[in-house]
């Protein structure tokens, strides 16, 4: 019978925020991802564009283990995704990973500020310690912790306290599907220089899906998805 659980990772698995090996996906008999390899290091920022329908998306959904794959690894931080159970997946997407997503995904009945808190208080972060990282980032990010309801806020502000929320657990690993797709381009570029300070600031792996060419250009290593396949556009 195969074991249950995996061999806790060695101390150089665990200094790699993401590694996909050999991984396949397909969906509706689509081969979407067909032997993928990504290897991630902190510090730096990586870009995955192509074309609409490619399967970066869901690249992500295998990464946050809510899409199993066919075949192959994807470790953060060393553990096997595809092996844990679902209460180890909440956990590991809780703790280890921050995601911001196109519209940034708040719920509207929260605050700005118990947005970001809950996602502390989800991931085990005390309550005292929630509050007070999250006040922290949105200042940092210059969020208003005034603001009622998510509805008041700019489209900025929206995503700049999706990516607060994002910090909260200080993750390693921060994945971003199409962040910036539904602002203005004053906003788009703000929100840019921001998430593309933020592997260098706080020591993290960013990984960026979009379809925008000065996203792409951005990213330390820029990854094209195209049939399957996950080819170097650079450097
Ligand atoms: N759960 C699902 N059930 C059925 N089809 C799905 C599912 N998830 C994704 N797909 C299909 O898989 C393909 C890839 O979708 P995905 O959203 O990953 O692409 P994408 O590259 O992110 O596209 P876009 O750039 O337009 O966002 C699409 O054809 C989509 O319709």
């Amino acid at each position: 019978m195969p074991p249950t659980t995996a061999p806790a990772p060695d101390t150089t698995e665990r200094a790699v925020p993401l590694r996909l090996a050999q991984l396949c996906h397909t969906v509706g008999g689509r081969r979407l991802l067909d032997r993928v390899d990504l290897e991630t290091e902190r510090g730096t920022a990586t870009v995955i564009t192509g074309p609409s329908g490619s399967g970066k998306s869901t690249l992500l959904s295998c990464v946050l283990g809510l899409s199993t794959p066919d075949a192959g690894s994807v470790r953060v931080l060393g553990n096997e995704v595809t092996r844990m159970r679902r209460r180890g997946l909440a956990t590991m997407r809780g703790r280890d990973i921050g995601m911001v997503f196109q519209s940034g995904e708040l719920l509207p009945e929260l605050t700005p500020t118990e947005n970001v808190v809950l996602a502390g208080l989800l991931a085990g972060l005390d309550a005292d310690h929630a509050n007070e990282r999250a006040r922290r980032l949105l200042a940092e990010l210059e969020v208003a912790t005034t603001a009622e309801s998510t509805t008041s806020l700019s489209g900025g502000e929206y995503q700049r306290t999706a990516v607060a929320r994002a910090l909260i657990t200080d993750p390693p690993l921060l994945l971003a599907d199409e962040p910036t797709g539904a602002l203005d381009p004053d906003t788009h570029d703000t929100v840019a220089d921001l998430l593309f300070s933020l592997p260098q600031q706080r020591d993290c792996a960013l990984v960026v899906v979009t379809h925008d060419r000065d996203m792409a250009a951005r990213g330390d290593t820029v990854l094209r998805l195209r049939g399957g396949q996950l080819e170097r556009v650079s450097p």
